[in-house]
């Protein structure tokens, strides 16, 4: 049998995954969108895999219409793929109605605009019980109403059952938010850009309360972003997706402190902090209907541009690299970087992180989780969270 998939990848040169059977996966997904006027299909997503564990959170992050909501889209079940599959729990989904509606239940989308995602004339009540009612929950819906509120760190939560969203702060809308996505207990939530339209002084809050919920609840997550601060704050794990694939793959530290790709070294590289110049990228921005020959990074590629990568430039431009196993190990989709097997040695690292999880250092303002959700919309105080205690730090971007 042909070792080469549909993505036309040699599968064979792709390093087995040896963990556990992660929570959810995709392996060889793609999805596309036909062509405006007679175009080439957009190949938004073009064979990935990715698995995400119980417990883990693995930020998806990628420029704009590199295809990271595609790919989410394709995970929540949302859409179809064309090739490939997504499992959950090592079962295929299934995408009969009843199939979808079950699966609905156990991963659940938070949105990042929670001023677009909640209806101005629900309270927050009516808000947070949707999902039960849709999903026909048979329990004791306002007890399960307050003890999501309370888990997303408004308490008490029965002060909030009747307010309106233009009565809270966005810190206390986006728990809203959060609180409606946890009422169904989910064991994974897709969180896309999920503190990109609060203020800065807000942000760690809500990291801090999507990490407290992952120690708390074994709660796994996929974080959607372009915002490489935000992946360096809340996950274990990074893909970094260019052009419908995932490029670069490894711990938030391997990643974003040793990048090895090209793509993933020039991101960093124009991020305030970073200690080496901006790298500006050559060529035209990116189109999924004209996915270049080769690497698809090459025709932008600063390296391959340098000269030093000319012992591997007659691959770079004819040579897919292969689809990168979606598991736990790093990896680089790069002929070059696969070739040097380690980092550049010109200073590109971002320095060290520091300690991991729920000991994370301060944020910038000082504020633990509690001082956003103190933020009453009276003065009095509500929704004092009192679970706080994990806090987030400032990141590669100044998150
Ligand atoms: N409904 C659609 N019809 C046609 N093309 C689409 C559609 N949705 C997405 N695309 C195209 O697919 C590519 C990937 O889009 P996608 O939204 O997945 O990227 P993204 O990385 O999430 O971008 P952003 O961060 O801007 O949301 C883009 O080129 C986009 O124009």
């Amino acid at each position: 049998m042909s070792a080469v998939d549909e993505t036309g990848t040699d599968r064979s040169r792709v390093s087995p995954d040896t963990a556990a059977v992660p929570l959810l996966s995709a392996s060889g997904v793609r999805v596309s969108f036909p062509g405006r006027r007679g175009a080439a299909p957009a190949r938004a997503v073009d064979g990935v895999d990715l698995d995400i564990g119980t417990g883990e959170i693995v930020a998806l992050v990628g420029e704009s219409g590199c295809g990271k909501t595609s790919l989410a889209r394709a995970l929540l079940g949302l859409v179809r793929p064309e090739a490939g599959r997504v499992s959950f729990g090592g079962v295929p989904l299934g995408y009969d109605s009843r199939a979808l509606r079950a699966y609905r239940r156990r991963v659940q989308l938070v949105l990042q605009d929670p001023s677009g995602s909640l209806n101005p004339r629900h309270t927050v009540y009516d808000a947070v019980s949707e999902g039960l009612r849709i999903h026909g929950y048979d329990g004791d819906e306002g007890a399960a109403v307050a003890e999501a509120l309370s888990r997303a760190g408004l308490r008490p939560p029965e002060r909030f059952f009747l307010r309106y969203p233009h009565e809270l702060s966005g810190g206390q809308r986006q728990r809203v938010v959060i609180a409606g996505a946890l009422v169904l207990r989910p064991e994974l939530i897709v969180a896309d850009e999920p503190v990109a339209s609060l203020d800065a002084s807000v942000r760690g809050e809500i990291l801090a309360l999507l990490l407290r919920l992952r120690d708390e609840l074994g709660l796994s997550a996929l974080v959607v972003t372009h915002d490489l601060g935000l992946a360096w704050n809340i996950a274990d794990r990074v893909a970094v997706m260019y052009l419908g694939r995932v490029v670069e793959t490894g711990t938030v530290e391997e990643v974003l402190t040793r990048p090895r790709h090209p793509y993933t070294q020039a991101m960093l590289s124009v991020l305030p902090e970073s200690p080496v110049p901006p790298v500006v990228l050559a060529g035209e921005p990116p189109d999924p209907s004209r996915v270049p020959p080769g690497c698809r990074f090459h025709p932008r590629c600063q390296v391959l541009a340098s000269g030093a990568a000319d012992d591997v430039a007659a691959r770079c431009r004819t040579e897919d690299p292969p689809v990168l196993a979606g598991g736990s190990a790093g990896a680089v989709a790069c002929h070059w970087a696969a070739r040097t097997g380690t980092a550049p040695a010109d200073g590109r690292g971002r320095g060290t992180k520091g300690t991991k999880g729920t000991e994370r250092t301060a944020p910038a303002d000082g504020r633990g989780e509690d001082a956003e959700s103190t933020e009453g919309t009276d003065g009095r105080g509500e929704g004092t969270d009192g679970g706080g205690g994990t806090e987030v730090a400032a990141g590669p971007s100044g998150a």
